[in-house]
């Protein structure tokens, strides 16, 4: 299972988005898009006209997080206009098997985020449904938080999940992922790393995601999980 780094536009230029995004395209796997709508999170970015153009401006596939409310009416949108992967909050949904069947039949990959105190026990059942569950390892929002270090054992127990039932869905983390925290995310089992300011702030994005990249391989070799794999 191949480790996979997903550059967050969050902490990018907004005024410079096709150079941000180019910067980052021999390097990462995706390019991760934070929609926020100012109501399931206190904080207001872009939607799909932006995506749209986006999709021409990048040759990377764009993994959308939608933290919206109403993701039932919107996320298969995403979908059709081109996103390769559409992850909605499952605190925010209202039919979340629905809502992840429309985003796979519009031609994506259906992604579900837990907010940090959301569990994913409760959800064991639909994990076939999905094809990633996204541990958000701070609160949604904003970009540059401190990762929260209470998240790891539930990243721990959704790769046992995982596991268990023989599935193949990837494991997201996202929030405060960095070159320091990146090796603990990769260790209890996350496989798609997402880093806005890690990547972004620095002076060298495209190097900054090789070396988030090798340093979750090492991480990876070493875990637990991995063997069998
Ligand atoms: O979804 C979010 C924030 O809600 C993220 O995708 C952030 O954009 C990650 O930024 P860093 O914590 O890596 O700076
Ligand atoms: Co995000």
């Amino acid at each position: 299972m191949a480790v996979q780094i997903s550059p967050s536009i969050l902490s990018a230029d907004f005024a410079r988005l096709a150079d941000e995004a180019a910067a980052v395209e021999n390097t990462a796997d995706w390019l991760h898009v934070d929609v926020m709508d100012n109501h399931f999170v206190p904080n207001l970015t872009l939607g799909l006209p932006v995506v749209a153009s986006l999709l021409r401006a990048t040759s990377l596939p764009l993994d959308c997080h939608l933290m919206i409310e109403d993701p039932d009416r919107w996320a298969p949108q995403y979908a059709e206009a081109g996103a390769g992967s559409v992850t909605f909050h499952v605190e925010a949904a209202q039919a979340p098997i629905r809502t992840a069947r429309a985003i796979r039949a519009a031609g994506a990959r259906a992604g579900m985020a837990l907010k940090p105190a959301t569990p994913v026990e409760p959800y064991e059942d639909m994990l076939p449904e999905l094809d990633m569950l996204l541990v958000m390892t701070v609160e949604p929002g904003f970009g540059g938080q401190s990762f929260l270090d209470v998240t790891v054992p539930k990243i721990r127990r959704a790769r046992d999940l995982i596991r268990r039932h023989g599935l193949q869905l990837w494991l997201q983390v996202d929030g405060g992922v960095s070159e320091e925290t990146i090796e603990r995310c990769a260790e209890a089992g996350a496989d798609v790393f997402v880093a806005g300011s890690a990547v972004y702030g620095a002076d060298d994005p495209a190097k900054a995601v090789q070396a988030l990249r090798e340093r979750a391989e090492r991480a990876t070799a070493r875990a637990p999980w991995a063997c069998g794999h």
